[in-house]
C-alpha cells in the first residue's frame, strides 16, 4: 500500500485508509492513544520490526493487529505466545517439522513462522523465549530462511515480525536473559501502549466499543448503561489489568445489571466490589434529604439518578423544598439560629436566606 500519513488535524479530507483502520481497530481519542495510532499508521506500510511494549491487558495484541491490517499484506497475522506454549515444544511450533523428525511427529507439519508468509508473525510475550531458541529466531530474522525439524534444506520465507512484552527486555539485556543482538533486531520501531489509569477520558469510548462487541455475540443480551457519576467512579479505579480488566467490569454489569443505569454506587459496590446489587423492583425511596456537615459529606448527586429510574414520577419542586429546608435548619442548627452565620455557611444573601424562611415557614431565628 502506498500510503502516507496525513495528520487528521492538518487535513480533515485527505485521511489516508492505514489512519482509518488503525482508528477502527483502536478506540481512543486522548493524547498518547491519537499519538500511538499515527505512528502506527507510519509505521504499518513499513518492512520495520515492531516491538510493542505495555502492560498486561492494555492492547499490545490490538495494536499487532491494527499493524498488520494496515500494512496491505495479503497474508494472515500468525500470533504466537511464548510464555503459554512449553520451553520444549517451542521449537516445532515456530519451524515446524517434518514426518518422523521426533517421536510422535506422523505427519509433516509447517511451522508458525511458514504461516506467516506474506503476513505478519506476532511473538507475544517475546521476552520469555529461551535463550538457545533466541540464537534460532535471531538467524531467521537475518538470513529470512528457515528449516523445518528434520528437514534436510531451508526455506525463504517472507515475513513481516511484530513481537511484543509486558518485561523490561533492557533489563532482561543487562542480565543476560535476553540476547542483545536479537533485542536490537527486533526493536527497529518500539511502540508504548499506555495503561488504562493514563487515557481514563477514553472510558467513555472503549465502553461504548465493548458494549457493542459484547451485543452484537449475544443479541439478547440487554446492555447497562452508565450514568456520569459511574463514569466518574470507573476513572479513579487503578486498573490494573487495564483494559482487560474493563471488559470484566462490563461482562459483571451485563450479568448484574442488565438494561439499568450503572451508577458511582453500582462501581463501587457491585462491579468493583462484587455485590449483589438491589433487585430493581425493590422499593426503595429517594435518598433522605440531606443533612451534612461539609460539603464532601453530600450525597453523590448520581444516586437520584439510580433511585428516579426505579420510581418512574416524583414531584420535583416538593422534593426539592425538603431538600433546601432540611439544610436551611440544619444550617441554623449549626449556628444556633443565627442568620447572618447560617445565610453565610449556605452562601446566601442574609435577606435571600430571611425570605427563604418566611416562604418554608422556618421560624428558628426569626423573631416572633
Ligand atoms: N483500545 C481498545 N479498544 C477496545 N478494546 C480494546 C482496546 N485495547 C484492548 N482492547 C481489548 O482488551 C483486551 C486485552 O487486549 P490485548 O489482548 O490486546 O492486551 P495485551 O496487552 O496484548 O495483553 P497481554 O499483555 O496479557 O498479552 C482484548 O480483548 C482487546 O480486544
Amino acid at each position: 500500500m502506498t500510503t502516507h500519513w496525513i495528520d487528521r488535524d492538518v487535513s480533515a479530507q485527505a485521511v489516508p485508509v492505514s489512519v482509518n483502520m488503525v482508528d477502527r481497530i483502536i478506540v481512543g481519542e486522548t493524547a498518547p492513544m491519537r499519538q500511538l495510532k499515527r505512528m502506527i499508521a507510519a509505521v504499518a506500510v513499513s518492512e520495520a520490526a515492531v516491538l510493542v511494549r505495555g502492560p498486561t491487558g492494555a492492547g499490545k495484541e490490538l495494536v499487532a493487529e491494527a499493524l498488520h491490517r494496515a500494512s496491505g499484506r495479503k497474508g494472515a497475522l500468525i500470533a504466537v505466545n511464548c510464555a503459554a506454549i512449553p520451553a520444549e515444544l517451542l521449537e516445532s511450533e515456530l519451524f515446524g517439522h517434518e514426518k518422523g523428525a521426533f517421536t510422535g511427529a506422523e505427519r509433516a507439519r509447517p511451522g508458525r513462522i511458514e504461516q506467516a508468509a506474506g503476513g505478519t508473525l506476532f511473538l507475544d510475550e517475546i521476552g520469555d523465549m529461551p535463550l538457545a531458541l533466541q540464537a534460532k529466531l535471531l538467524r531467521v530474522l537475518e538470513t529470512r530462511r528457515i528449516q523445518r525439524l528434520g528437514a534436510s534444506g531451508e526455506q525463504t520465507v517472507d515475513f513481516r515480525l511484530v513481537t511484543a512484552t509486558h518485561r523490561d527486555l533492557t533489563a532482561a539485556v543487562a542480565d543476560g536473559t535476553f540476547r542483545a543482538d536479537l533485542f536490537f533486531r527486533i526493536s527497529v520501531f518500539p511502540l508504548t501502549v499506555p495503561s488504562l489509569a493514563e487515557r481514563t477520558a477514553d472510558i467513555p469510548l472503549i465502553l461504548a466499543r465493548l458494549i457493542e462487541d459484547y451485543s452484537s455475540t449475544n443479541p439478547a443480551a440487554e446492555p447497562p448503561h452508565f450514568d456520569l457519576g459511574a463514569i466518574r467512579a470507573l476513572s479513579a479505579h487503578p486498573w490494573p489489568g487495564n483494559i482487560r480488566e474493563l471488559k470484566n467490569v462490563l461482562m459483571r454489569a451485563f450479568v448484574m445489571l442488565p438494561g439499568r443505569m450503572v451508577t458511582a454506587r453500582h462501581v463501587r459496590d457491585n462491579l468493583l466490589g462484587m455485590e449483589m446489587p438491589e433487585p430493581e423492583t425493590a422499593d426503595i425511596a429517594l435518598p433522605e434529604p440531606p443533612a451534612p456537615q461539609a460539603k464532601g459529606d453530600l450525597p453523590d448527586p448520581s444516586q437520584f439518578h439510580d433511585a428516579l429510574q426505579r420510581l418512574g414520577d416524583i414531584d420535583l419542586r416538593g422534593y426539592i423544598r425538603d431538600i433546601e429546608v432540611a439544610l436551611i435548619e440544619a444550617a441554623l442548627d449549626k449556628r444556633q439560629g443565627n442568620v447572618a452565620q447560617a445565610a453565610d455557611a449556605l452562601r446566601l444573601r442574609r435577606t435571600t436566606l430571611i425570605e427563604k424562611m418566611k416562604k418554608f415557614g422556618i421560624r428558628r431565628g426569626l423573631a416572633a
